[in-house]
């Protein structure tokens, strides 16, 4: 295999303007087949914009991004989408349609049988916790937060793609849930080896979740590296995230 062929996403000097606004700047970053990528960056430092041109919701307007090694630009926008599950904190489930058919969506579109998606939709309830009995027919007012995230992974995953794009999925949910989410949800990427580019604001999650964490600040990547090597970096930002992490042990 070619060592490009290795390669899940690579941004190759990517910026972004709009409204004559720079958003991003010079976006170098390789991601590497099964790794989990944590953007970090406070509110407004471009992680959003970053993910939403990994799957064409944006296009570059400079530089390319690269999906297995072919521009975004280049890929039918449908079909990179369907190579990419995409998780939001406001979930976008479709409220007229019971659990079971937001998770089926994907692979229905994909002209699975029903049989298929019907043992696709249990499989994937039962992955995120959820009984499959109980949840299946319910509708998405009929979840609590905690239960809307899970189902947002379980349909990310239903056709499963081998990228996962996940912005702030569980930022709104209590500390207990999110924790018992997070270790969920580490424990599935390692499991299924799939690449994950994930957004956060919090440097704990960044830390836990993340194989590498990549530093935005005011529309570029700051810093990349292991945690071990975030916590070595000299930069200003970095500095202010480790500080946030020893804020409370006074
Ligand atoms: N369509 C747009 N037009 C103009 N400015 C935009 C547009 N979309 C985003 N921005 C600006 O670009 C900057 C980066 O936004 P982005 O959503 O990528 O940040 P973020 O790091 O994901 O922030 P948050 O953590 O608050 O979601 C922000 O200052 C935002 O206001």
């Amino acid at each position: 295999m070619s060592q490009a062929a290795e390669i899940a996403v690579e941004f190759r000097d990517v910026s972004f303007q709009i409204n004559r606004r720079t958003l991003l700047s010079q976006l170098n970053l390789t991601i590497f087949p099964g790794e989990a990528i944590v953007l970090l960056g406070r509110s407004g430092s471009g992680k959003t914009t970053t993910l939403k041109l990994i799957n064409h919701l944006l296009i570059p307007t400079g530089g390319q991004v690269l999906v297995n090694s072919r521009p975004t630009t280049d890929w039918d926008a449908i079909q990179l989408r369907r190579r990419i599950g995409y998780v939001i904190q406001e979930i976008g489930l479709f409220p007229h349609f019971s659990v079971g058919e937001n998770i089926g969506l994907v692979p229905s579109l994909e002209k699975w049988t029903e049989q298929k998606i019907q043992a696709r939709v249990y499989e994937m309830l039962n992955l995120v916790g959820l009984d499959p009995e109980i949840f299946a027919q319910r509708y998405p007012d009929q979840l609590s937060g905690g239960q809307r995230q899970r189902v947002g992974v379980a349909r990310a995953l239903a056709a499963d793609p081998p990228i996962l794009l996940m912005d702030e999925p569980f930022g709104a949910l209590d500390p207990i849930t999110r924790l018992e989410l997070q270790e969920q949800f580490r424990y599935l990427q390692r499991q299924l080896g799939k690449t994950v580019i994930f957004v956060t604001h919090d440097i704990q999650e960044a830390f836990f979740l993340g194989t590498r964490i990549g530093l935005m600040y005011e529309g570029t990547l700051v810093a990349l590296g292991t945690k071990a090597e975030f916590l070595e970096s000299q930069h200003p930002e970095a500095q202010a995230f480790i500080a946030c992490l020893h804020s409370g042990e006074n």
